[in-house]
């Protein structure tokens, strides 16, 4: 019989460090990671690659209850595998993510997805970093974090995290296709993004990488002595 994981949720928009969080709090505890947003991409590029109607719940159910996807991690890196080709690079991408937003907001297309998250929950313990982590995936987790930030601060680290990687980026268009992607994740029907009622709510617009590490690591401790 398999014991009970502790579980850490990180939610929030695009943008707000949740995935630089996640990792590090992944590799200071020693737990497992689920990054559930790389999922929802990895369906969004299953869509295109096939050629699926992103508008059809029908159609995209069965391909989110059979996507053939691997995680593997790479030292800091998480290599991703769809169907025996490396989609690490493409899954980044603006566009991706807002495909990724659209496919999220049916209801079906995300039960589907719901067991495959689940299953992440192992020994010794799990961050998991998303848009309803600890309201609906893990809501019995035993530490849930929102982590928020200015739209414009997101836009700034969203650029230049995309200028270090060599893309031609417009402020300007990253900042509405942000807020166009949060208006759509604040207002689906269903999993809408907020804060679980039990969550620390923490704005990093002013606060470094390690400072945000530093506050989560002591409500941690906290929250699990
Ligand atoms: N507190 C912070 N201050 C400045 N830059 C940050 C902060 N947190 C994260 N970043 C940077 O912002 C970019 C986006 O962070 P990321 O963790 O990918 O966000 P999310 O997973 O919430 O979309 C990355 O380049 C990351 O290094
Ligand atoms: N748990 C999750 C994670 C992501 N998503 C969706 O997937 C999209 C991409 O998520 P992401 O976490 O990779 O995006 P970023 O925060 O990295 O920009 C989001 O805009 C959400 O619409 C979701 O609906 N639920």
């Amino acid at each position: 019989m398999s014991t009970h994981a502790p579980v850490i949720t990180v939610d929030g928009p695009s943008g707000a460090g949740k995935g630089t969080l996640c990792m590090l709090l992944a590799e200071k505890l020693g737990w497992n990671l689920l990054d559930s947003g790389a999922i929802y991409r990895v369906l969004a590029l299953a869509a295109i690659h096939h050629g699926v109607d992103i508008e059809s719940e029908d159609a995209l159910v069965p391909l989110a209850a059979h996507l053939d996807v691997q995680f593997i991690a790479e030292g800091e890196l998480v290599k991703v595998i769809l169907e025996g080709e490396d989609v690490s690079g493409t899954l980044r991408t603006e566009e991706v993510g807002n495909t990724a937003s659209k496919v999220a907001a049916l209801p079906r297309v995300r039960e589907a997805l719901l067991r495959r998250q689940r299953a992440f929950s192992e020994q010794p313990g799990l961050v998991a970093d998303g848009r309803d982590m600890g309201t609906v995936v893990f809501q019995g987790a035993e530490v849930k974090i929102f982590l928020d930030a200015s739209a414009e601060e997101r836009a700034t680290r969203r650029m230049n995290q995309l200028q270090k990687k060599g893309l031609d980026v417009n402020f300007g268009s990253l900042l509405s296709e942000i807020q166009e992607r949060d208006y759509r994740d604040r207002n689906r029907a269903v999993a809408p993004l907020r804060p679980a009622d039990d969550a620390l709510v923490l704005d990093s617009t002013e606060l470094s990488i390690e400072q945000v590490l530093e506050k989560v690591l002591a409500y941690v401790d906290a929250k699990l002595k």
